[in-house]
């Protein structure tokens, strides 16, 4: 059996990416630079033959924009695609729209580490009618209320990605395609630490960059080859994931 190619991107430079805004669940679009991002993004596959047969994005735009930008970009704009909420963004609760400068001065390094990396300390739960909620926003009517998180760590990440990790992504790639995962620093985040098998502490100091696609090779169980992936850029994703780690200060 040939295990198929995995391609994690995260999405390009959002405008709240910009602001130093806390965003989760909130569909905030892409900046320019996100846009340039998400487009070398599609060249470096290109450059490196790692070309897409499936792809699978959010429900959010700025991942949904950056998955369309990068097939473009590498002329695989055509591939088949499918959408989850499963794959958004960690919802950030009562934290969505707030500064993350301002949340580390008033609520010290501490907490605001605790509700940004630990693996099980959710932020305070948003309220329903919050200008901040998704609670009636028509893309998650279908859902039962008490799938619509009002808040998430990482392990509820975890926790809600994985079954369309298996029911989706999983037949595709041991059906021998390359599949490209277009989503979110928090919910790629919880996909690496299952494929890696990262420790709860561990995962604190992991951060993903935007734009830079990772390569995970993987054997016939479905663990990385090599782990942690290979970036396409490793030098260039280096530096983007301190920038991300040292937010807020
Ligand atoms: O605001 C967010 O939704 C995320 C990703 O941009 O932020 P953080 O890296 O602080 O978890």
């Amino acid at each position: 059996m040939t295990v198929g190619t995995l391609v994690l991107l995260r999405h390009g430079e959002s405008e709240w990416n910009a602001k130093n805004l806390f965003t989760g669940w909130v569909d905030v679009d892409l900046n320019a630079k996100g846009e340039a991002e998400a487009r070398r993004g599609g060249e470096l596959l290109k450059e490196h033959g790692l070309l897409p047969d499936v792809v699978h994005t959010s429900v959010l735009r700025r991942a949904i924009r950056t998955s369309e930008i990068a097939l473009h970009a590498a002329d695989r704009h055509w591939i088949p695609v499918r959408r989850h909420w499963r794959l958004n963004e960690r919802h950030y609760g009562a934290l969505q729209g707030k500064d993350k400068k301002q949340t580390l001065q008033e609520y010290g390094e501490e907490q605001f580490m605790l509700w940004r990396r630990s693996y099980d300390t959710p932020p305070p739960p948003i309220g329903e009618n919050d200008e901040f909620s998704q609670f009636a926003d028509p893309r998650y009517a279908a859902l039962p209320p008490e799938l619509k998180p009002r808040t998430e760590c990482l392990k509820d990440v975890l926790e809600r990605a994985l079954p369309y990790w298996y029911d989706a992504v999983v037949p595709d790639l041991l059906s021998g395609q390359t599949v490209l995962v277009a989503a979110h620093g928090n919910s790629l985040r919880a996909i690496v630490k299952h494929l890696d098998q990262v420790s709860d502490e561990a995962i604190a100091k992991l951060n993903i960059p935007t734009g830079i696609p990772l390569r995970y090779d993987l054997d016939d169980n479905l663990r990385p080859v090599t782990a942690g992936g290979a970036y396409l850029d490793p030098e260039l994703a280096k530096e983007a994931a301190a920038a991300v780690a040292s937010q807020g200060r």
